[in-house]
């Protein structure tokens, strides 16, 4: 049976990765150091998922690579300071932590030798000189080339995205082994943390139903990419073979929205159409951040998930908590 080490497998991406793995039928070793409040999630279900075989290492990544190398077919390396915006901007040397892990990851496969690295970059990878009001474009994979000029990723996260990346490359050039790496976008699901926009936002006009102005940050021009949590796992999924060794994928639907139209859109799936305006005091980040996805196509890629039937997932899940609360109060 396929085993697979899962760092930061807590979060939210680990969470529904391994609910994938566990019922492909895979052995799943998760490794999470679970600070409290940052959205990790205890990983007791999957103890209980029927017949797995699951473990749980509570610690950080870099001590779980000071242990006895263990053969692995694959490592999806997940374990990351991220936390949305307000992290990345505010704790901008904490979040550059991210440098160090990845390079404990990388010299602990040169060691360890897994099947396949599966690297968690991101789409802050990217140079944000393409990503502005008067330059921007569809952010397509070629866009970041280590033989070529590079541009400047987005903070010190984009700067640990990018050197990850960079580090998968001289791994699979020096040692011959397996990785591959994901750009993703803006991945969403209903069990997001609340630092994130789209939970945010649904839950913020859940609760100001019928006002007749509602708020979204910064200007609400500024356009994300987002795909469902159920895409990005598939994705993964269908690829993690297929991809040429030291290779990157966008995780991304192609479709630009902007924040304004993400407010009406879901404003109008609760069932009122307020006026949308921005909040220019809080962060705005990047103006427009999509993914081209040519090359996902080519791997015959398309995301199931559409914005309309994500909103209306993220509704039901936030009505139910809700009703939950008001039952046990
Ligand atoms: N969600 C998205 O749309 C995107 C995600 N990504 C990347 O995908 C990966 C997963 O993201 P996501 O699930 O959203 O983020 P989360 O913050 O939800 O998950 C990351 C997990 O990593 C854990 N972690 C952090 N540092 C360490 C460490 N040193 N050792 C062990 N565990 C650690 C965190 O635990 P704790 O919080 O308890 O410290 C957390 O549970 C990240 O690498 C992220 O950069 C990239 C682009 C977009
Ligand atoms: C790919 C890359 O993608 C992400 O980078 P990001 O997009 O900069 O950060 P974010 O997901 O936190 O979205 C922030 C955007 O959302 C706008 N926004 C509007 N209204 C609300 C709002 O009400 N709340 C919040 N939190 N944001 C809002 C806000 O103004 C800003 O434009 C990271 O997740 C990162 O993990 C990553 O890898």
């Amino acid at each position: 049976m396929a085993r697979a080490l899962v760092t930061g497998g807590c979060g939210f991406v680990g969470r529904h990765l391994i609910k994938r793995l566990l019922t492909e039928g895979l052995d799943v070793v998760c490794v999470d150091q679970l600070v409290e409040g940052t959205g990790a999630r205890h990983p007791d279900l999957w103890q209980r998922f029927p017949g797995s075989r699951f473990t749980f290492f509570e610690e950080d990544c870099r001590t779980f690579f000071l242990r006895p190398a263990e053969r692995f077919d694959y490592v999806f390396h997940l374990a990351a300071l991220v936390g949305g915006r307000v992290t990345l901007e505010a704790r901008t040397l904490d979040v550059a932590e991210d440098l160090a892990v990845d390079t404990e990851l990388w010299k602990w496969a040169a060691r360890a030798k897994p099947g396949c690295v599966v690297f968690f970059s991101s789409s802050a990878a990217y140079p944000v000189s393409l990503q502005t009001v008067a330059n921007h474009r569809l952010l397509s994979e070629d866009m970041i080339s280590f033989e070529a000029a590079i541009g400047v990723p987005d903070l010190s996260y984009g700067w640990a995205k990018l050197t990850g990346e960079y580090l998968m490359k001289l791994y699979v050039e020096r040692y011959g082994h397996r990785a591959v790496a994901y750009r993703p976008f803006s991945g969403y699901g209903e069990d997001q943390d609340l630092a994130y926009p789209f939970p945010a936002i649904c839950r913020r006009l859940l609760n100001e139903r019928g006002a007749p102005e509602v708020f979204v940050w910064g200007s609400g021009r500024q356009c994300r990419d987002f795909i469902h949590i159920d895409d990005c796992v598939d994705f993964i999924w269908q690829t993690k073979e297929l991809l040429p060794d030291g290779a990157s994928l966008n995780l991304s639907t192609g479709l630009a929205t902007s924040f304004m139209e993400l407010a009406e859109t879901i404003a109008r799936q609760i069932g009122w159409n307020p006026v949308v305006n921005g909040l220019c005091d809080r962060p705005e980040g990047v103006f427009y951040r999509c993914g081209d996805t040519a090359l996902q196509r080519s791997y015959g890629l398309a995301p199931r998930v559409s914005l309309e039937e994500g909103i209306a997932r993220m509704l039901n899940h936030l009505r139910m908590e809700q009703e939950q609360y008001d039952i046990a109060i």
